[in-house]
């Protein structure tokens, strides 16, 4: 899924396509691309004995086919693109260039040039963006080239004079369609198939990744399992820190020249078959204006602010289970998925169209179609589906986020506002008023541990310990983990009635699972079952300090010397900016808090446990242990 969200990136600038092909156009098109259409009279005049190599010309005729129109464009006043885009397909044959024949007696010659012989299409590229400044054009140049072998068959004249009179051969450089009638005439094709109709699509599409989505400076590393899929999906879809939205600022890895000079400081580095050139084509400019940059387009900005809108169109389609009528490569149009979920089918094409813009959709013709991450993850009846998780951040956490003013002023969860109850009651009626709901919430929780357990029960290496306790372990998931992985470990869930007595239907099946054992108490009010290791996993950022002194009291009350403790928290870096997705949970004002590696250990040290250990997992939930202090300490 990386084509779409490329594309999508030119969704909100003014491109504009310097070609008549109508086979470009169309290409183009299918994609989602929107572009104007403005034909280059740029003459296909240049001198081909002066290049080293044929695709050379091609790429220097497509460069200058599209800054024909760029200065066009702006010298006649009309709005400067953003972006056109200029190509040349050419055809070779051993060292001699084939372009549209000139007449039916050209074909000829080139068809019969052709004939039972293997010959090389190749298509220039290039990407050509514009700025203005100072009433002056600027124009930045990304150009590249594809080949594509073509294997044309032996050809009798019979043959060949009917193709030519077909008229097919006119317009199209070596004289021939491979996409029509010229297909017939074919053997076989090495290459991008594109690339001979005019339009090497792949190549493009990786051309913008490079300029768009250039490679992060700090990659995270992520933990990885075979079994359970990774929970980057949608992170990758965002260009995450990097500023990337105008590829300006990416030009350290490419070749910067501008009128053929190179800038002071650039970095010469050969990029395949491509490079960057910022070219000033109208103005020449001295040496100190040469030095500046455009201000950083701030797409990080955009996209946040439009993060909104994208949290709920996800969360409107989940509601409405488009991502269920989709499952099993079902392909539905508009206006049946607008049937079947009784919407208009104005919005649902809009709907569609938006989750198809954010990844989460594929279109075609055909009509609609899930990704793989929408059938892993948004699905409702899928493993791992996030479905549940979703509906609770559309039904609760949106409705409190949009109090988020008053929040921040007084320091306190909006719940009232929100829901008109008070917290307490609300947890039993959003989350727990009807049967299905009940359920729901509990997959959300199920789905969510999957997502983590692994990764938790492996941070560190429990093999000392015989018995576990998971506190407010819910459904069991971290608990069967932790059978998996020992499996002469007893151990025992300990949660509220309410939610053991709904956790059978969540239990994994085989007659080879390591049973867990569930056990029905409050943690704040009740004895707690003995163990040696004790887990917390997803609870004390949500309590106050008070209930934190009486449960974590209460713990190491009854551990003995050498049992330990095992938190699975978000651990904030030490300036509590990192990562995100904690610090901005912290703004459902919850009366806890998200802590820092340094304050878990000395909240830990606190109550008694020392030793402490950190493990950044990389999955969404961290490990912290620390073991009862011994007698010797
Ligand atoms: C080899 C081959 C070429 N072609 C076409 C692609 C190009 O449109 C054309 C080569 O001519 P070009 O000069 O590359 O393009 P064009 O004149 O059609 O459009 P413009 O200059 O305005 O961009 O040949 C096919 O359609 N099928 C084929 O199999």
């Amino acid at each position: 899924m990386v084509l779409n969200p490329v594309i999508g990136k030119l969704v909100s600038k003014r491109v504009v396509l310097a070609s008549a092909s109508p086979r470009r156009q169309e290409i183009l098109t299918n994609v989602g691309l929107r572009f104007e259409v403005v034909p280059s009279w740029f003459k296909e005049t240049l001198e081909k004995s002066s290049f080293a190599a044929p695709h050379e010309y091609a790429i220097e005729t497509a460069k200058q086919k599209a800054l024909e129109v760029a200065n066009r464009m702006h010298l006649k006043h009309l709005r400067t693109p953003d972006i056109v885009i200029g190509a040349d397909t050419i055809v070779t044959v051993g060292k001699q260039i084939l372009e549209k024949p000139v007449d039916k007696q050209d074909a000829y010659k080139m068809l019969s040039r052709l004939s039972g012989k293997e010959h090389s299409v190749f298509t220039g590229v290039a990407i050509v963006h514009c700025s203005s400044k100072d009433n002056h054009l600027e124009t930045e140049v990304t150009d590249f080239y594809e080949e594509t072998k073509v294997k044309f068959a032996e050809l009798s004249e019979e043959l060949l004079w009917e193709y030519i009179h077909s008229g097919e051969p006119m317009d199209k450089a070596g004289g021939y369609g491979i996409q029509a009638l010229g297909g017939m005439l074919v053997e076989y094709v090495h290459g991008d198939f594109l690339n001979v109709v005019g339009f090497p699509l792949n190549h493009f599409c990786k051309k913008l990744a490079e300029l768009y989505y250039p490679p992060l400076k700090h990659t995270i590393q992520h933990v990885k399992h075979d079994s359970i899929p990774s929970v980057e999906t949608f992170e990758n879809l965002s260009d995450g820190e990097s500023d990337s939205s105008n590829p300006m600022q990416h030009k350290s890895a490419n070749k910067l020249e501008r009128n053929g000079v190179p800038l002071p400081g650039a970095i010469h580095t050969p990029v395949n078959s491509g490079s960057i050139k910022p070219v000033c084509t109208v103005a020449v400019e001295n040496q100190s204006e040469v030095m500046e940059y455009p201000a950083k387009f701030p797409s990080k900005i955009v996209e946040l602010m439009d993060g909104f809108r994208a949290s709920k169109a996800l969360f409107v389609a989940s509601k409405l289970k488009v991502f269920d009528l989709l499952k099993d490569k079902c392909i539905l149009k508009a206006v049946d998925v607008a049937n079947k979920i009784e919407a208009s089918v104005c919005g649902t094409e809009r709907l569609l169209d938006a989750c198809a813009s954010l990844g989460l959709l594929e279109k075609t013709h055909q009509g609609y179609s899930n990704t793989d991450s929408a059938n892993t993850y948004l699905v409702s009846d899928r493993e791992y589906s996030l479905h549940g998780y979703i509906i609770h951040c559309n039904d609760r956490l949106w409705h409190l986020f949009t109090h988020l003013e008053a929040a921040v002023k007084e320091g306190t969860m909006q719940t009232h506002q929100a829901f008109g109850k008070e917290t307490e009651d609300l947890f039993q009626d959003s989350c727990y008023h009807s049967v299905e709901a009940k359920q729901r919430f509990m997959t959300a929780m199920h789905n969510l541990a999957k997502l983590t357990a692994r990764d938790v029960a492996t941070a560190f290496d429990l093999s000392p310990f015989r018995s576990v306790c998971d506190l407010g372990g819910c459904t069991g998931v971290l608990a069967h983990e932790l059978v998996q992985k020992y499996p002469i470990l007893k151990v025992t869930v300990f949660d509220l009635p309410d939610v053991i007595a709904n956790v059978s239907c969540f239990q994994p099946s085989g007659q080879h699972i390591t049973p867990v054992m569930f056990t029905a108490g409050d943690f704040f009010k009740d004895n707690l079952p003995e163990a040696d290791l004790y887990i917390l996993s997803l609870i004390l950022h949500d309590l106050n300090d008070e209930k934190i002194n009486i449960l974590l009291s209460k713990i190491s009350g009854i551990c003995k010397p050498g049992s330990a403790l095992l938190l699975a928290e978000i651990v904030l870096d030490e300036e509590k900016t990192h990562p995100p997705r904690a610090v901005l949970q912290s703004l459902s004002m919850t009366e806890g808090k998200q802590r820092s590696g340094l304050e878990y250990k000395q909240l830990l040290e606190k109550y008694g446990f020392t030793n402490v250990q950190i493990k950044i997992t990389g999955n969404i939930l961290d490990a912290i242990l620390g073991f009862k202090k011994t007698s010797a300490h």
